[in-house]
Order: structure tokens, then sequence, then C-alpha cells
């Protein structure tokens, strides 16, 4: 079986230091050779950054709308075609800065369904100087589309800290923990940031340990670390990819789905009923379900996807497990 490629999604307002970012991740992955593919997403017609990239990196553009309305069918087309043709250790997603984030987690999720990628973490950035101005004004359209672009991040990027006072870093730290608690907050110049931390998502993400500390309000209710124990029982994610190892039974998987809880928003998924011997498309959004007879062209895995903010990964990976049988179930992401 082919293994998993990890998709990352690179997200941040307009100029405010993706193509930094991911010249250094290219970089990186130069030096510990591992292939990193691209997939560059434009408003305009034409990709600027992308001709700077090496001619060795696999690259995917999408220019002339953006991927989170416009063209987001066209995502997990590219995706996809990016993983048959070129097999890379790892996908990043350079959005466009004006794009929805939880649109694009979707889409990539999406594509989940008809080949092996997961969605490993989204990274985004802030430009300090004018998230600062924007703060100032308190409002408005762009004001309303940073602060969603950086609380649906795992790792957020206070950048361009070099052009903001240490009293300002400060203030902006502050507010985007209270915007994002759940994210690794670094602050950067020149996106200068440990890739470990983003390539340490892996781990993170699939058991998302969040140890009551400093900057958690009073009425936290993530996780506490209990000696050298940790166990996380409110994980704030925004994607689980759960590859079923075998077909379940539709009854089951019914209930299961009715009872999911409210924060779980949107699931989809490739099943196999054991009960009727087919394979459905399943699609969730907003407590209502829908499956869909199918017959694949070609092979595509057995998988669903849940997509929310602070539900349980554990309790729906423990209970999928019950469905499917057995004590350890299908690889999970
Ligand atoms: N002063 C300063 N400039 C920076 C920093 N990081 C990036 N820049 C510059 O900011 C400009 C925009 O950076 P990009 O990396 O292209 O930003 P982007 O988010 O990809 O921009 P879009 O593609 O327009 O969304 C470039 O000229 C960078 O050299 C920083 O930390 N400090």
């Amino acid at each position: 079986m082919d293994k998993t490629i990890p998709v990352y999604v690179l997200t941040g307002f307009l100029g405010s230091g993706k193509t930094t970012l991911l010249n250094r991740i290219l970089d990186e992955a130069k030096t510990s050779k591992r292939k990193v593919a691209v997939l560059l997403n434009e408003v305009g017609d034409a990709n600027v950054e992308g001709q700077l990239f090496g001619k060795d990196v696999p690259m995917a553009e999408m220019l002339g709308g953006c991927i989170c309305c416009s063209i987001r069918a066209d995502l997990g087309m590219e995706l996809m075609k990016l993983a048959q043709e070129h097999r890379p250790d790892a996908i990043w997603i350079e959005s466009t800065g004006i794009a929805r984030p939880l649109e694009i987690i979707d889409a990539v999720t999406e594509a989940s369904l008809y080949e092996r990628l997961e969605l490993k973490g989204v990274v985004a950035l802030a430009d300090g100087r004018h998230l600062l101005d924007r703060v100032r004004i308190g409002a408005g359209k762009t004001y309303k589309l940073m602060k969603e672009q950086l609380a649906a991040a795992d790792i957020v990027v206070l950048n361009k800290t070099d052009l903001i006072g240490e009293a300002d870093r400060e203030e902006l730290e502050q507010l985007l923990r209270d915007w994002n608690p759940n994210a690794r907050l670094v602050s950067a110049v020149q996106a200068q940031i440990e890739l470990n931390a983003i390539y340490g998502l892996e781990d993170s993400i699939a058991v998302k340990e969040h140890v009551h500390g400093e900057h958690c309000s009073p009425d936290c209710k993530h996780s506490h670390d209990h000696g050298d124990h940790v166990h996380a029982d409110h994980d704030h994610v925004h994607a689980l990819t759960y590859y079923l190892p075998g077909p379940i039974d539709s009854e089951e998987f019914e209930s299961f789905v009715s009872r999911l809880p409210e924060d779980v928003y949107r699931a989809k998924g490739i099943v196999t009923f054991r009960d009727t011997a087919s394979r459905f498309l399943f699609q969730y959004a907003y407590r209502e379900s829908d499956y869909m007879r199918i017959t694949p062209q070609k092979t595509v895995h057995d998988v669903v996807v849940f997509i929310g903010e602070g539900f349980s990964r554990h309790d729906l990976i423990r209970q999928l497990e019950h469905l499917t049988h057995q004590k350890k179930g299908g690889t999970y992401s």
C-alpha cells in the first residue's frame, strides 16, 4: 500500500511572509533530502514567486482565483496529480492571502477521500506591523479574515517583528494567544522559525497535549498534566482522517454519525457496508447526513474525515475502532 502523504497548508494575509517561509521549507527539504511538493495558489493569472523555486521542486499552480471559492474543486485534482506523479514526502499548499482557511481544510480533506493524503497542519503567518494597524482600527473585513486565518492554525507565526517594538510584540502575542490558545505561537523575522516545530506537528496533532499553563484562562478545559503522564481529553483539531481497515455495519455507522458531537460540523467519507456489499460516498454537514452509492473506477480507500473545533479525537477514534471491531483500528492523522 502506498504511504500516506502529509499535507500542510500555509495561510496568512497578503504579504505576511508565506513565500519567505516556503523558501525556507524548500531549502531545508533539500538539505535533509526530503521531497517536498508545492501547490501554489495565486489570485492573479501569473505565478511570480513560483519561478523562484528550484526546477527540481514538484509544483502545481492554481492561478486566477482563490482555492477556497472559485477554483476549489481543482484543489483536490491538483493534489491528487502531485501525489500520483511525484509521490512526495510532503505537500505544501500556499494559499492566497485572502483565502478562508476552513474552506481549504474542507477541500484538502475531500481529496483524502480519493488519495492517501492527510492534512497534518495549518501554519498561519501574521505581518506584525500590519496586524497592529488592523488591531488599532479593530474592525473591518480584513481584520475579520486575518483573525479567521490565525484562529484556524496549528502554528501561528508572528512575522516581521523587526518592524515593531518590544511592547507591541508582547501585545500582539497576547492577542494571538487569545484568538488561538491551542496553537503554537512563534515570533520571527524573515519567517525564521524552527522547522521541527512544524514537522513535529505530526505527533502533537495526533494526540494534542495541551499542558495547563500560564496562558490558560481559568475556565480552560484542556488536558491536564499529571506528573509524567499527560492525557488529552479535549483535543483542539481541525480534521481527523481515519482510514478504515475494512467494511463496517451500516446501522452501527449511522448510529455513530447520529451521535457525533456538535463541534464536529462536517464529515465525509467513502465507506463499504458489510451488510449491503456496496460502497457509499458519505456526507455530513450540520447534523444532516447523506449516502450516495458509488462504483469507483479506480482504487480508492475506505476513509472517513471529520472537521470541527474542539472535539475529542480520542473519543472518535475509539468509536471508529469499535465500529471496525478492532482493538487497534485504521490509520489516522
Ligand atoms: N521587514 C521584513 N520584511 C519581511 C519579513 N518577512 C518577509 N518580508 C518581506 O515581505 C514581503 C512579502 O513577503 P512574502 O513572503 O512574499 O509574503 P506572502 O505572504 O507570500 O505574500 P503574498 O503572496 O502577497 O500573499 C517580501 O518583500 C519579503 O521579503 C520580515 O520578517 N521583516
